[in-house]
């Protein structure tokens, strides 16, 4: 599988991927000993989500989207999404089943609100997702998720999977394990994965093979780059998001 994924590489540059204890340990690393604070990055992750949806899926030919965030910083990077997207034109929903009780949540949550995205509290079915919306931001779990998807979360992962409009994953596609992938043959399948500061080891999925892959959230200090032996392919000049596969 990795001459596989290796071989659809737009870049020549050949890519580490991050174990799931990498990612936490780099994470905790940027606010600890970097000194930045969950709300820097998760702007610049957001905006950067944003950014590779409306390169992937414009908004002419996508006008409306549904971004579901989960209850943990993955779900934040979403509501940042949502407020982007809706500057950037579309109409926006959000469903945000399990609400994280903090002031950083609950200031971005009322943020999409000034910005006129909707909120959504029963989700159609998911067949009839596409009467109403064109995309679909996967915002549920990143990479701190353990499988299997608990119960109360079920039926929002449901609609992602069942879905008949492209999904959008927010740096893990949601329900995977982190190093392992999909595991079940029913596993959500994203047409759009955007990895946020590097990607992580089920990125070389052959289930995302046809999937467009960014990488994002340009925020990494040379520091961390070294010790983490991160070989990542430049940003374009000012860009937010660089295209690693397609
Ligand atoms: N270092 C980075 O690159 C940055 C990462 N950010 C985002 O932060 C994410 C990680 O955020 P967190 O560590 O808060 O965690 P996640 O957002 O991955 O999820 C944790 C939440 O999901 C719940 N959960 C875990 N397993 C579950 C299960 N089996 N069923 C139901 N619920 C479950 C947990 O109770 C917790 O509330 C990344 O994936 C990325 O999207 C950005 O916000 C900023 C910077
Ligand atoms: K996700």
């Amino acid at each position: 599988t990795n001459m596989a994924a290796g071989s659809r590489k737009c870049s020549t540059t050949r890519l580490r991927y991050l174990t799931q204890k990498e990612a936490i340990a780099l994470d905790e690393e940027l606010f600890n000993e970097y000194k930045f604070s969950v709300d820097q990055l998760m702007e610049l992750a957001g905006l950067s989500v944003a950014t590779a949806v409306s390169r992937t899926f414009p908004v002419s030919t996508h006008p409306s989207a549904l971004i579901i965030c989960g209850p943990g910083n993955n779900g934040g990077d979403g509501l940042v999404a949502a407020r982007h997207m809706s500057l950037f034109g579309y109409n926006v929903s959000i469903h945000y089943p399990k609400r994280t009780p903090k002031p950083l949540f609950e200031n971005l949550l009322a943020q999409c609100v000034a910005f006129g995205v909707d909120i959504v509290e029963n989700l159609p079915p998911p067949q009839q997702l596409c009467d109403h919306y064109q995309v679909l931001v996967d915002a549920l779990f990143g990479f701190s998720f353990k499988p299997p998807v608990r119960e109360e979360l079920k039926p929002a992962m449901t609609a992602m999977i069942e879905a008949t409009i492209p999904v959008c994953s927010v740096d893990i596609p949601s329900g995977w394990h982190v190093e392992k992938g999909p595991g079940i043959a029913k596993a959500l399948r994203p047409a759009l994965l955007i990895s946020l500061s590097a990607p992580k080891m089920c990125a070389q999925s052959e289930f995302i093979l046809d999937a467009k892959h960014y990488l994002g959230g340009r925020f990494l200090p040379p520091g961390i780059l070294h010790k983490y032996f991160l070989r990542l392919p430049p940003y374009p000049c000012e860009d937010q998001v660089v295209l690693l596969s397609c």
